[in-house]
Order: structure tokens, then sequence, then C-alpha cells
């Protein structure tokens, strides 16, 4: 492990988050070799803390063996028999039992296996992952590779398949948000199984009892705005930062990596092309990485992941100790695919389905379909929503909502009867044209009452602005799916500069919108052609020459939105940002 790097810390037995859910003592039953011969009693606690710890864990949990009070594991009989016990536990629960690691700790053994509920037919968990990084980073060929299980050529093989633009194929660039999918079955097998080269997403979904789906975000300057609007419209649990092992961090690489951090999406980082990079280059392009996540910008502990037992390690203590896994991987030659597809198939949601609350579905594209009618994609985050509900629809431009029949539901293209909180969905509609709907509003339950909100405040802290910033200062709101110029009221200061933090009131500028209380939001330059990250002070001389030349030339893509009576420049929020719906 390189000397820069901190060592991870192995998990506890019972990780901090289903503790504190608990409500049952289980005192009697912890740290001790309880699972070796268990009494009646003893093996009932047993169970009812596992079934409690799935529930908590979002039906999936890493369960260790051989963690005693001294922490000298156990004989072989004891762990034979502690093994045994733990698969008469689940045998008749309809989860599935996976041994991950095994290793000799003192003078006896100690193990970790998988728990995973298996799910019905047409259920599966859902992790989301937004995939970020530079052009040509390699993102579209690692896709191509991970879904289709096949190797690439190093000359743009994989990533054909990927593609979704004609443009897209002829330039070799992404310039939409994309989705993939990768299913792993109960066991953690991988069961995508192209036909023809095609996926069938039904097929995947069917099989699995869990889906990663890869937000596939464009890594060229240009599509930026696409890219923090995929960043916080598709609510990812976590961000794959790609950096091509030769290159570095180059380009957009700071500015994904920034805006992760601003939207506390917990990331890990994938270096490719290390078949083609010369291994002084590639350490030194680490070295950076590893000071730029370490610093006070970022405070990342980087762990390089090189064995299995570091991929465990990574992935149950990724989210609660601000880890930040870097794998280091080709696309050509397959080296250590196998160490990044374990650890997919490890992460936990971050977002619990919060069943019990009222739903709430924020929308981020809307499409007409021959036959089908009005359907609108997007994210549920809360409740669930069943077929034929009814929710109110909205905001309107004149703030309004209206109610709306669900007429049949998909998830990934298979038809379901229902979907939770934490789940993206597809939602016919019946009575409404699709021009009636934009993205960024969201479908509720009427118990919600819902309100849409003109003006709003939100606690802003600004990273890096080469300039002040006072009243009237416009910039692009992204805040869930919502996207819109926005213009400051009021500040809780005269003007802002970088390093400064404020109360600020802002005003949207087109129509309402709906905003829940605490929200993260990104407020960007409305002219989009450049965004700043923490970093920004750090990097070289001529990226910022090149920044201060574009902020005097609006993009010539987006000319309705540059205002030249009016300077435009970036603002950001930091963790602990919330936008509040004000009236
Ligand atoms: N030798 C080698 N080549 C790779 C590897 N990964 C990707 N490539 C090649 O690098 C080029 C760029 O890869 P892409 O997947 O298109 O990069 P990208 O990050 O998706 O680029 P954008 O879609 O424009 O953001 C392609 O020609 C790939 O074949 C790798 O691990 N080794």
């Amino acid at each position: 492990m390189d000397k820069n790097m901190e060592s991870p810390r192995t998990e506890s037995p019972v990780p901090e988050v289903e503790r504190r859910e608990s409500e049952t003592d289980y005192s009697s039953i912890r740290g001790k070799m309880i699972l070796v011969s268990p009494t009646a009693d003893e093996y009932d606690l047993l169970r009812k803390e596992l079934l409690e710890r799935l529930e908590t864990g979002n039906g999936e949990i890493i369960y260790d063996i051989g963690h005693g009070e001294d922490g000298r594991g156990l004989t072989e009989d004891e762990y034979s028999a502690s093994v045994a016990t733990l698969q008469s536990l689940v045998s008749s629960e309809r989860i599935s039992c996976v041994e991950l690691r095994r290793w000799d700790c003192g003078s006896g053994v100690a193990g970790q296996y998988l728990l995973r509920t298996e799910l019905d037919h047409n259920d599966f968990m859902e992790i989301r992952v937004a995939v970020v990084g530079n052009v040509d980073a390699g993102k579209s060929t690692l896709l191509g590779v991970l879904t289709h299980g096949e190797l690439d050529n190093g000359r743009g093989y994989a990533r054909q398949r990927l593609f979704r633009h004609k443009h897209e194929a002829e330039s070799g660039r992404t310039s939409s948000v994309g989705n993939d999918i990768l299913g792993f079955d109960s066991m953690g097998n991988v069961v995508n199984k192209p036909e023809h080269g095609a996926l069938d997403w039904v097929k995947i979904c069917e099989k699995s009892s869990k889906v990663i789906t890869f937000i596939d975000l464009a890594g060229h300057e240009r599509y930026l705005k696409t890219t923090v609007f995929g960043m916080t419209g598709h609510a990812p649990d976590f961000g794959m930062l790609m950096i091509g092992a030769n290159a570095g961090i180059v380009g957009m690489t700071k500015e994904h990596l920034g805006l992760a951090l601003a939207l506390s999406v917990p990331v890990f980082v994938v270096v490719t092309k290390i078949d083609m990079c010369p291994p002084n280059v590639l350490q030194d392009n680490l070295k950076l990485l590893i000071r730029i996540l370490k610093s006070s910008g970022c405070r990342k502990v980087p762990v390089m992941v090189k064995t299995r037992d570091d991929v465990i390690v990574s992935a149950t203590n990724f989210v609660s100790q601000r880890l930040c896994p870097i794998f280091q991987v080709s696309n050509v030659s397959g080296e250590n695919l196998e160490l990044l597809t374990m650890f997919l198939n490890l992460l936990k949601t971050r977002m619990p389905s919060q069943d019990d609350k009222p739903a709430e579905f924020q929308i981020d594209d809307t499409y007409s379909v021959p036959g089908v009618g009005t359907v609108v994609s997007g994210t549920t985050l809360a409740g669930v929503i069943r077929l034929n509900d009814t929710l109110l629809l909205g905001p309107d431009p004149l703030g309004r909502f209206a109610p709306i029949t669900v007429k049949s539901i998909h998830r990934k293209r298979m038809s379901v009867a229902e979907v939770r909180g934490g789940q993206t969905a597809s939602f016919a509609l019946k009575k409404i044209k699709r021009s009636q709907i934009r993205k960024g509003m969201v479908m509720v339950s009427p118990a919600l009452e819902p309100q849409a909100c003109w003006q709003f405040e939100g606690e802003i802290l600004v990273l890096h602005h080469p300039t002040t910033i006072s009243s009237r200062y416009q910039a692009m709101v992204h805040c869930g799916s919502i996207r819109q110029t926005a213009s400051i009221l009021s500040m809780s200061r005269d003007c802002l500069r970088t390093g400064d933090k404020a109360l600020v009131r802002f005003r949207f500028i087109k129509h309402p919108e709906y905003l829940r209380r605490g929200q993260r939001m990104q407020p960007q330059e409305s002219d989009v052609t450049a965004v700043d990250s923490p970093f920004e002070l750090q990097a070289d001389k001529r990226t910022v020459a090149r920044r201060r030349k574009r902020h005097d030339k609006p993009h010539p893509q987006h000319p309705q939105q540059s205002q030249p009576s009016q300077p435009q420049h970036p603002q950001h929020p930091t963790p602990g940002q919330s936008a509040l719906a004000a009236n």
C-alpha cells in the first residue's frame, strides 16, 4: 500500500447505522462465539437480530463470523459450526448466503458472508452510479466492457454499443445522459448476457437481485450542463470518477469531483488504461490524485484497492467513513475489473425506501410513446406508487397542481405494479399531453398538499468567483431535476467573494417550482460553459486563462442564456448547504 494511503479500518461486527436502529437488547449475543452452538433462546435472538439488520440494511448485510471478544478467531471446527448455524438461520427466510472472505486472525479463523434477501421475480435492489470524468477517460468503454462482458480493443470497440446518437458514434463522444445496467443475482453473479450484441433489460431485471444503473455522463466541457443535470436530477447513490492513467487529472476531472462533493455524493475513482501507461507516469498521476483527495477542499481518505479484502473493507466503510476507493483497471487486458465488479456488487443504496411516507416522484424526462401516450420518467423519492393511484402533478406555470392517474408503471422497461422510494420508474399517464409536463415537475401524494414557490432561501458558500456577487446576480439553479435561472433578491451580506458564506434569497425567473426544505442545490453560472471547482485556485495558469477568456465570450450554443449587461459567474454550495422553500 502506498505510504500516502491510510489503511482502511476493518468493519465492526455490526455497522453503526444498523446498530443504531435496533431496539432489542442484543448484548448477550454480541462479541461472543454464540454461533458455534447457540441455545434455543440465543438462536431466536440471533435470527431476530439478523432479520432486523437485513431490514435496516435494505435487504443486504455483511455478516462477520469469528470476531470474538478477544479477536483471536475460531478453530476450524468452531468456524464450520458457526457457518452451519448461519446457514440454518437463513435457510427458512429466502436469504442467500455467500462467503466473501476468510482469513487467519491471531490463532484462529474469521470470515465474512454476504447475506442478501431474495426478492420476487420482478423486484430488485437498485443502485445508481453517476459516471463522470474527462473526455476520453474511458467511461463509455468501461461501461461497455462491464455490461457486455467483452474486452475493448483500445480503439473504441466496446463503447460503440453504448452510443445513442449518430453524432456520438461518429465523434466517439457521449453527449446525452445515458443509462446502462448491470445485474447481479442473489449470489453476486453478473446476469448480463448480450444476445447478438444487445442486452435485454427485462431479462436482466428478472434474473437480478440487484441492478446497478450507470448514469453515463458526458466528459466534454460543452456538455457540462447535461452532466450537472445528470448529477442533480438523477439522484445518484454514488459517483464513479474515471481518470485515464496517462492523461491524469485533466480537463473536467476536478470540476466533476467538485460537483460530486458539493452534492455530497460519495465518490470512488477508476483509473483506466493502465495497460498503456508507463509506470512512472501512473505513479505521478496517482500521487496528484491522492493529494487532491486529501486536500482541505475534499477531505477524503484515499484507499488503493488491490485485493478482494480491500474491496470488502472499502465497500463496507464507503459511505460512513469518507473513504475514496481507487481502482486501477484496463479495459483492454481486463486487469482488476473483477475487483471493480465485486465492489459494485457490494454497494448499497443510500436512499431508504420510506414506504410509510407520502409518495413523491421527481420527473427528469418526458416522452410521447405511440400507442401508450404521455410517459414521464424519474426517481421515486419516498413512499409507494401503485397502478391506478391518483397523484398531484405540478407545478404548472401558474404554480398549480392537478390530479393525474397512473396508467402503467415500468422499472427498467419491465412492467411492474408498484415502485418504492429510491427506485427509478416510468409512468404512463392518463389524459395529459406531453407539452403540459416539463422536467423538474413532481408527482406527489395529495396528502402532502404541495405548494409551488417563486422564492427560496439557500445557504451559499462561494468556492470560487473572480469578482464579487451582489443582488440581481443571476445563476442557473440545479436542484433535484429542477433547472432554472434564478436571480438573487437579497443576501445576508452586501456582496460575496470567493470563500464567503451567506444566506441568500433567490427568485426563479420563469415559473414557480416545487422545493423541499433541506434540499441541496447547485447554482451555476447561466452561461454554462464553465463551472469552477473547490480546486480552482490550484488549477494551472493555462486553465484559468482559458476560463477567463470564455467568461468574456458567451458560448455559441447557448446565446439565449448570455446576459451581456451583467457579468455571469459561477457560485457553488458545498456540503451542508440547503435551499429552503420560502413561499
Ligand atoms: N488501451 C486502452 N484503451 C482504452 C481503455 N479504456 C478506453 N480506452 C480507449 O480510449 C478511448 C476513449 O474511450 P471512451 O470510452 O470513448 O472515453 P469516454 O470517457 O467515454 O469519452 P466521452 O464519452 O467523450 O466522455 C477509446 O478509443 C477506447 O478504446 C483502456 O483501459 N486501455
